[in-house]
């Protein structure tokens, strides 16, 4: 089987995306993953930038077993000697074994940005290249702009691939830098390139164009065989290729070895992991690890994956690390439902509780994210969810002057006993939630462990101003464990409220029974 190499950029041109920075330790970290998840190599930063690049390299020398790791740099700056640039020196310094430089292929990029001569660049890459390789270290020339300037001056670009062979490099990377190449463009440039140089070749696609990653196969398919790129999509503007998209297409789809397939199955758990790092928000609609990736929320969809689920998925969810979802919403018929519930209601009750869920999210509710509320209607509807105990009245007051306070007081009834407690809080939600919880661990203290995570509040008719309802959504934690529940109402309170009474009462139902909650757990997964 032939081989594509993975080239990872994450922690260089990853970091050049609006938003993003990491610490050392948040790149050590991801350095490590990355030669897990068997990258071939890792672009670690560019020395001459700042201190941590530098850094970085001094502390991943030997630490990987299989990616190598490179410093990224330019060519030497015009008008010097090889030996007096700066950032060249800093790459001999840290005794890398792999260094990329980056060197312009584009006769507008050399006149108009760089303000040199086209030959004067020629020498700029050949010396760059030959003064890393005579000191010993393995070149990756990444030809920036090559597309851009391959369509505008070809023989130019291809000249530019030349003199990097000529200084010694050991791959040609062709880079869509300004990411507005299509498919087409890079085909064209990477069968040129074959006839210039027999020396492997790489591709670098930016996503400006939302290309990059097709960008990225229809060069392989020419005869590329490195891909550079990013764990999700990170990257300068729209970003670079994205891996997580790439390495598996690659993989199964174009029949490659590439990077340890093996961890394939896992996928979700590297990109996740990399944005938690990253403090980015997981995208939910990316291919194979989003969130969404396979969801099925249409009525026909779910009635179809029911029956074979590759009616509507293009792989097994498994093999990325990933559980099909069907969710509950408006758009359901009777096989999304069904699918919870098939063993718990007949057919009739089924189709009344489809009808009841498209009332209920006509009048604001959301179900597809509040699976345990769905489960709850669903069990109270069958009488399986006993009075745990009953609200005698709830009080909250805020009082606003030079600090707010909020108070919050509750009555609850349990069996023949009455609590009354009060709660403060930051908001008048967090000061009944404590009051709820101060009445109730005396009973149920496993309420105790129940935390809040998530709350959302959306304004269901924007018309109607402060009087309009609204819908709260709550994401709670158990342990390991989240229940994920809704209210509606015009009082924000009272949907606050809602969606706190379904989070305690799901815990306290699926907590009778053990088996119960792993039950729920599965049916919602
Ligand atoms: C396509 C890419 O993504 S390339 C990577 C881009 N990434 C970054 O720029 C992040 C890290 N960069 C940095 O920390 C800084 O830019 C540094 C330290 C590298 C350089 O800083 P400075 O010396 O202040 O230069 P500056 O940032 O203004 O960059 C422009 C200089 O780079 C030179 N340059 C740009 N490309 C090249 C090249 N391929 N070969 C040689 N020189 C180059 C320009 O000629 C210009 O030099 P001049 O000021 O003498 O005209
Ligand atoms: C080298 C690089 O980052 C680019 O051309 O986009």
């Amino acid at each position: 089987m032939a081989r594509v190499y993975l080239y990872d950029t994450t922690l260089r041109d990853g970091t050049q995306r609006r938003g993003l920075s990491l610490s050392l330790e948040d790149k050590l970290q991801i350095a490590q993953l990355l030669d897990d998840y068997g990258m071939d190599f890792i672009e670690g930063g560019w020395p001459a930038s700042n201190p941590k690049d530098t850094a970085f390299f001094e502390r991943t020398r030997g630490q990987f077993q299989t990616a190598q790791v490179a410093a990224f740099g330019s060519t030497r700056r015009k008008g010097i000697l090889v030996d007096e640039d700066a950032s060249l020196r800093s790459i001999l310094e840290l005794e890398v074994p792999v260094a990329t430089l980056f060197g312009k292929a584009s006769v507008f990029q050399v006149e108009q940005i760089l303000e040199t001569d086209v030959t004067e660049n020629l020498r700029m890459v050949e010396e760059s290249v030959r003064f890393l390789v005579e000191h010993g270290v393995t070149v990756i020339f990444d030809a920036e702009h090559y597309f851009d300037g391959y369509r505008a001056a070809p023989d130019y670009a291809l000249a530019v691939l030349s003199a990097a062979e000529a200084g010694g490099a050991s791959w040609l990377v062709l880079c869509d830098t300004n990411g507005g190449g299509l498919p087409i463009d890079i085909r064209n440039g990477v069968e040129a390139a074959k006839t210039v140089s027999r020396l492997p070749l790489g591709i670098h696609a930016h996503n400006d164009a939302g290309l990059a990653v097709a960008n990225s196969l229809e060069a392989v398919a020419a005869g590329a065989t490195m891909v550079q790129g990013t764990i999700n999509g990170y990257g300068e503007r729209c970003g670079n290729a994205n891996l997580c998209t790439v390495w598996p297409n690659l993989v199964w789809k174009m029949g490659f070895e590439a990077g340890r397939v093996e961890r394939l199955k896992d996928l979700t758990r590297l990109s996740r992991t990399v944005s938690e790092i990253a403090n980015l928000a997981a995208d939910d609609g990316a291919p194979y690890v989003g969130e969404n990736a396979f969801a099925h929320k249409g009525g026909v969809h779910a009635g179809a994956v029911r029956k074979h689920p590759e009616a509507y998925e293009h792989i097994d969810p498994a093999q990325v690390g990933q559980t099909r979802r069907i969710l509950v919403s408006e758009l359901s018929g009777r096989s999304n439902l069904l699918y919870h519930f098939d063993s718990l209601l007949n057919a009739e009750q089924i189709q009344a509780l489809v009808e009841q869920v498209k009332q209920l999210e006509a009048d604001g509710y959301q179900f597809e994210d509040a699976d345990s509320s769905m489960r709850l209607m669903v069990e109270r509807s069958l009488h399986h969810v006993p009075a745990y105990y009953g609200v005698d009245r709830f009080h909250v007051s805020v009082t606003h002057d030079s600090t707010s306070i909020c108070e919050a007081t509750v009555r609850i009834l349990v069996g023949g006993a009455r609590f009354v407690e009060v709660g403060e809080g930051a908001g008048p939600v967090h000061a009944l939630d404590e009051a709820m919880r101060k009445a109730l661990t005396q009973v149920y203290p496993q309420v105790r462990d129940l935390h809040l995570t998530d709350y959302k509040v959306r304004v269901l008719n924007g018309r109607d101003a402060t009087g309009a309802a609204v819908r709260v959504w709550i994401r709670s934690e158990y342990h390991n464990r989240v229940i994920q529940t809704v209210g509606v109402s015009r009082n924000i309170l009272v949907a606050s409220w809602q969606a706190l009474v379904d989070a305690i009462d799901f815990l306290l139902w699926s907590e009778e029974a053990p088996s119960r909650h792993q039950e729920a757990v599965e049916s919602q997964a």
